[in-house]
């Protein structure tokens, strides 16, 4: 096998051997601490430009299966892992994890000290990271970073006939499983591109929206807030992650970057209505600051235990509800799966009144 090497921005290299596909990558150095789940973590869109260091140690055990992908072609720039397991074990398993990296056109890093290279992300911040043969030595001059959500959203509209109540999927690079979970309420889901204007959606006659997860800067969509929040005063609507984030600023709120974001399956939040602890599933580098929202307008529902940084919103006036962790986890515990049911219920108990809601 061939060594290569891990360069920080930092400075800081870190050694290991090549595998996946046979090209240099740069990448945003994250990590993510979930334990399993490692083929849903490398389908995931939200990872679209960035290198992913897994913290648990042993990756590639139980293969690779054909139900779990998030996505058609993983989007991420690279992977980092301790050991790497060459010969997998499961019986639904078709194929090796380095294999399906190869075929992917993403390349890897095996046999690097994870656990250092977690230590020096936490200390530093999120940085670029590049992985190949060679050590870099100089980083290119920052670039225009590249509009991820431009790259994985869809193309074209995609209709999934059901007979429950039918819900527009806004695709900012929504996982799967978004789409499994709405289709196992009957939902009937039509998926459009993350441009799609709010003319557009009422022609298709919808009785909700979901925003849904994506990569990057949540500012990168700036263009199209305006639309966003006239899509979000007419449909009941629910945001994920990234589209959580959208919501929030298309009614004026700010957003952050965190020092390193949260990425695992293991992150509690604290639903403040009733005070209860639910454990979710997380990944995202960016949050909405507290300050910057109206309490005449939102209400905070969740928030992070760890960190304190909001994790839900409620519009005070509108049936806008929006969630930054991950309801319909994979991988991850599926602790708050009663914020997807509870809004296909409530879509299906608006029915025609829903807009007399406004
Ligand atoms: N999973 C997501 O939707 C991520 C949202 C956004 N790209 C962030 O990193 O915060």
């Amino acid at each position: 096998m061939e060594q290569g090497y891990l360069t920080l921005e930092t400075g800081e290299l870190f050694e290991g051997v090549l595998i996946g596909a046979e090209h240099d990558s740069l990448g945003e150095v994250v990590f993510n601490t979930s334990m399993t789940g490692y083929q849903e973590i490398i389908t995931d869109p939200s990872y679209a430009g960035q290198i992913i260091t897994f913290c648990y140690p042993l990756i590639g055990n139980y293969g690779i299966n054909a139900l779990d992908n998030e996505s058609i072609t993983p989007a991420l720039a690279g992977v980092v892992i301790g050991d790497l397991c060459e010969t997998p074990s499961h019986y639904q398993s078709i194929e090796k994890f380095s294999e399906k990296l190869k075929q992917a056109g993403v390349p890897g890093l095996a046999g690097v000290d994870t656990r250092l290279l977690v230590k020096t992300i936490r200390s530093r911040g999120t940085v670029k990271g590049y992985l190949g043969r060679e050590k870099a030595i100089a980083f290119p001059s920052q670039e225009q970073t590249p509009f991820w959500v431009e790259k994985v959203s869809t193309k074209e509209q995609q209709f999934f006939k059901n007979r429950g109540p039918h819900v527009v999927l806004v695709d900012f690079g929504y996982k799967k499983s978004i789409l499994t979970a709405l289709l196992a309420e009957n939902c009937a889901v039509t998926i459009v591109p993350y441009h799609t204007t709010f003319e557009q959606i009422k022609s298709i006659q919808p009785d909700g929206v979901l925003f849904s997860n994506g990569p990057g800067d949540p500012m990168a969509l700036k263009k199209w807030f305006p639309e966003y929040k006239k899509i979000s005063q007419y449909f009941p609507t629910l945001g994920i992650c990234l589209g959580h984030q959208l919501i929030a600023l298309a009614y004026g709120a700010k957003t952050e970057k965190l020092t390193y974001g949260h990425r695992g399956g293991n992150h509690p939040v604290k639903e403040l209505a009733t005070g209860k602890v639910k454990i979710t599933a997380q990944n995202h580098s960016y949050v909405v600051i507290d300050e910057s929202i109206d309490s005449k307008v939102f209400e905070v529902t969740y928030r992070n235990v760890n960190d304190r940084s909001i994790e839900g919103l409620k519009h005070k006036h509108y049936p806008i509800q929006s969630v930054q962790f991950h309801p319909e986890a994979h991988p991850g515990p599926s602790d708050t799966e009663y914020i997807l049911t509870g809004f296909v219920r409530e879509i299906a108990s608006l029915g025609e009144t829903k807009y007399a809601v406004k």
